[in-house]
C-alpha cells in the first residue's frame, strides 16, 4: 500500500502513474475531489483510489509519497506520523535541495528519498494537465524505489550525483520566479530585458550551486535561458499558478535558498536578494 500526501498537480500525476503501475493507493488530502490527469498524448486517467481527509483514519503503509509544496511540509507531518512505521520511506516530491532538512524531527534522514520531478503539470478545473515533455523523477542511486512506476508513463531515474541533479533543477526553478513576479508565462522570457535578467540570475544560481558542490557543465546558465526560450509560450510554473490564485508562494525553497546558501559560502547574490522579499510579499 502506498499513500500519496498532497494530491495537487504532482501528487495527482504520481498517483495516476502508481495506479497504472498496479499499486493500491490511499490519497491523503485536505478535501476529497474528483481528479483526472490528462497526459500529453491526450489520454485521460481518472484517479480511482480512495481519498482520506483525516490523518486519524490511516495506518502504516509501505511507502509515503509527499507532494505538498515545501512550505506546507510542516502541516503535513500529522499524516506522516500515522502513515509511517519505523522504517517507512518517504519519497519527497518537491523542488529545492533541502528535502531531508524540511522533515528533520519528523522523519529520520535515512528514510527520506528526495525526488526531483521533471514534469510540467497544471490543475485546471478538476483536470491536471501534463504539458508535453519528459515525465521523470530523479532519485539518489541505490534507493529501493527504482521500479515502483514501471508499466506507467512516469520514469523513476536513479542518479549517482544527486546534489548536481537537484541544483540543476533548482536553477530553472529560481529563474522562473520571474513568471510569478510578472504574472506571465514562458513567453515573458522573449522580452530582451527579461532574457538578460534571466541569464544574470542563472549565472548567480550556478555560482551558488557550484559552491554547494554541484558540478554543472560550463555554459549551463546559457543553456537554462535557451531552454526557457524554447518552451511553448503557454507553459507556466507552479509558483506562477499560486501567485495567480492568491496562495502563499514557495519562495524560500526555490529562491530564498539561493541567498541563504550563497551567504553561507560568501557568494554575493544581489539579484536573489531583490527578488526574494518581493516573492515573499507578493499576494
Ligand atoms: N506543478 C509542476 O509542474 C511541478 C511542481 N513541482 C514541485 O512539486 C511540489 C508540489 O507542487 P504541485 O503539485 O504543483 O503543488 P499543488 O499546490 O498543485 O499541490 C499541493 C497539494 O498539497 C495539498 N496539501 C497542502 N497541505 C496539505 C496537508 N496538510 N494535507 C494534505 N494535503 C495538503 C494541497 O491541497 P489544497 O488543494 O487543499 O491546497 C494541494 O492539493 C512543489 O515543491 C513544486 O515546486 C516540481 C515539478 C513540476
Ligand atoms: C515545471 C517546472 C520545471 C517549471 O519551473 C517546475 O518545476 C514547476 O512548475 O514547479
Amino acid at each position: 500500500m502506498i499513500a500519496v500526501v498532497g494530491v495537487g498537480a504532482i501528487g495527482a500525476v504520481t498517483a495516476a502513474a502508481l495506479e497504472l503501475a498496479g499499486h493500491d493507493l490511499v490519497l491523503c488530502a485536505r478535501r476529497e475531489r474528483r481528479l483526472t490527469v490528462r497526459l500529453d498524448d491526450g489520454s485521460r486517467h481518472r484517479l480511482r483510489s480512495p481519498w482520506v481527509t483525516d490523518p486519524d483514519q490511516v495506518g502504516p503503509v509501505d511507502l509515503v509519497v509527499l507532494a505538498v509544496k515545501a512550505h506546507q511540509t510542516g502541516a503535513a507531518v500529522p499524516w506522516l506520523r500515522r502513515l509511517r512505521s519505523e522504517r517507512t520511506p518517504v519519497l519527497v516530491l518537491q523542488n529545492g535541495v533541502e528535502h531531508a532538512e524540511r522533515l528533520a524531527g519528523a522523519v529520520p534522514a535515512e528514510c527520506v528519498v528526495p525526488g526531483i520531478v521533471w514534469c510540467t503539470a497544471e490543475e485546471i478545473a478538476g483536470e491536471v494537465l501534463v504539458r508535453p515533455g519528459e515525465q521523470a523523477i530523479e532519485v539518489p542511486a541505490g534507493d529501493a524505489l527504482g521500479g515502483v512506476c514501471d508499466g506507467s508513463f512516469l520514469r523513476i531515474r536513479p542518479v549517482e550525483d544527486f546534489t548536481t541533479a537537484a541544483w540543476r533543477k533548482l536553477v530553472f526553478n529560481a529563474v522562473v520566479a520571474v513568471e510569478a513576479l510578472t504574472g506571465r508565462r514562458a513567453e515573458v522570457f522573449h522580452e530582451p530585458e527579461v532574457r538578460s535578467l534571466a541569464r544574470d540570475l542563472a549565472v548567480e544560481c550556478v555560482e551558488v550551486a557550484t559552491a554547494a558542490g554541484a558540478r554543472l557543465p560550463a555554459g549551463f546558465a546559457d543553456h537554462v535561458v535557451e531552454v526557457l526560450l524554447s518552451l511553448p509560450p503557454e507553459n507556466g510554473t507552479s509558483i506562477l499558478y499560486d501567485r495567480c490564485a492568491g496562495r502563499e508562494l514557495e519562495w524560500d525553497a526555490r529562491n530564498g535558498v539561493i541567498s541563504r546558501v550563497g551567504a553561507a559560502h560568501g557568494i554575493p547574490t544581489p539579484i536573489s536578494d531583490v527578488l526574494v522579499p518581493l516573492l515573499a510579499a507578493a499576494r
